[in-house]
């Protein structure tokens, strides 16, 4: 791991480039833009299926949908119809899907109980994938917000936040999702200490293979907007998440959170949201080198294809142009709600 240092010492960047150009007429960069082949040469990022993770959306039911108003395109889907998701994603090569659950109202409690429970929704819906599609991963959600009675991602006594006994619940709803199959959890919540608590539980108990994605760098955002609405979260929340998500106008802070993150076991890590936040990306991969992953969140994906649905923008293009803007940040992978359609795209 090389030192943390400041965005202006140079010594953070893998490799300093000296471009040596001729004078002009010598060097003309246009000559490697002048055709289609020319240009895939000079490519230095490239968009591939590999790196892609669908985050998908699941309700009670059966064979049955419910689009998401703030996200045209998006629907929640019954478990058998997430099932079918998952082998669209194998057809297509999509690598992982991600499972939210959204759950009713009277299911939602202060103490959150339902959240480790073996049989709830998220886990049945990760067991019933794992059986029907083993070959596609499948990335759970670790947060408690889904089946909290006031919408935050940890327990609220008089008002606050508890850091610790949220902690406690975390691991338990860790090893429940670990339990139905989950092959990497995605703890999004953003207490302190829950890396290193999962990481030993899970070694305690027989799931050394299972991995953690830690949502490192996740900014207390109005981008989240759609996605709480498509988790049934909106109406449930009760103030803001600032007390434990990012400041938006912090960056070092995010590379203690990423090397406190590597430090308790994490495997890969995460920036969220994506496209405000491309130059966190940039920053952490430099400085650690680890897989990095980017989550383009409910709200870009809203702006996006809402403008495309209004014919503002290309909807197609600016979809792909934001998807190798995360790759040229230096992210290894992007969960995207676009990832079919750029999948088709990029399978031609
Ligand atoms: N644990 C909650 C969670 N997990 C993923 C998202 C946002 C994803 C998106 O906006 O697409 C959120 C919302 C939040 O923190 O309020």
């Amino acid at each position: 791991m090389r030192p943390l240092a400041k965005s202006h010492d140079e010594s953070r960047q893998p490799m300093s480039l000296t471009p040596i150009n001729a004078p002009f007429p010598s060097t003309r960069l246009r000559r490697l833009r002048r055709n289609p082949a020319l240009r895939g040469l000079a490519a230095e990022n490239v968009l591939s299926v590999d790196d892609l993770i669908w985050p998908i959306f699941v309700m009670e039911g059966d064979n049955d949908a419910h689009p998401i108003p703030s996200m045209p395109g998006v629907s929640r889907l019954t478990i058998d119809r997430a099932v079918n998701a998952a082998k669209e994603a194998r057809d297509l090569g999509i690598p992982a899907i991600c499972i939210f659950p959204y759950v009713e109202g009277s299911f939602k409690t202060e103490d959150c109980k339902l959240a480790w429970s073996a049989d709830n929704l998220s886990n049945r819906a990760t067991a019933a994938i794992k059986s029907a599609v083993p070959e596609v991963v499948v990335m759970t959600d670790v947060a408690l917000d889904p089946y909290n009675a006031n919408g935050h991602d940890g327990i609220v006594r008089d008002g606050v936040i508890v850091n610790d006994e949220t902690v406690e619940a975390l691991v338990k709803m860790a090893l429940a999702q670990a339990a139905a199959g989950s092959d990497i959890l995605g703890p999004s919540d953003m207490m302190d200490g829950r890396i290193g608590a999962m990481r030993r539980a899970l070694e305690a108990d027989g799931f050394q293979d299972t991995a953690i994605l830690s949502y490192s760098a996740k900014y207390a955002s109005a981008f989240y907007g759609p996605f709480r609405d498509a988790v049934g979260a909106s109406g449930a929340l009760v103030g803001d998440k600032k007390t434990y998500q990012m400041n938006p106008a912090n960056s070092d802070e995010a590379l203690r959170l990423v090397a406190r993150d590597l430090a308790e076991g994490a495997d890969m890590v995460m920036v969220k949201p994506g496209m405000p936040y491309l130059d966190i990306c940039r920053r952490v991969k430099d400085q650690f080198g680890v897989p990095t992953y980017a989550y383009q969140v409910s709200g870009e994906y809203a702006m996006i294809a809402g403008a495309g649905a209004n014919g503002w923008i290309n909807e197609e293009q600016v979809m792909m142009e934001s998807l190798i803007g995360f790759k040229r940040a230096g992210c290894d992978g992007i969960l995207t709600y676009f990832a079919p359609r750029a999948a088709k795209l990029l399978n031609g």
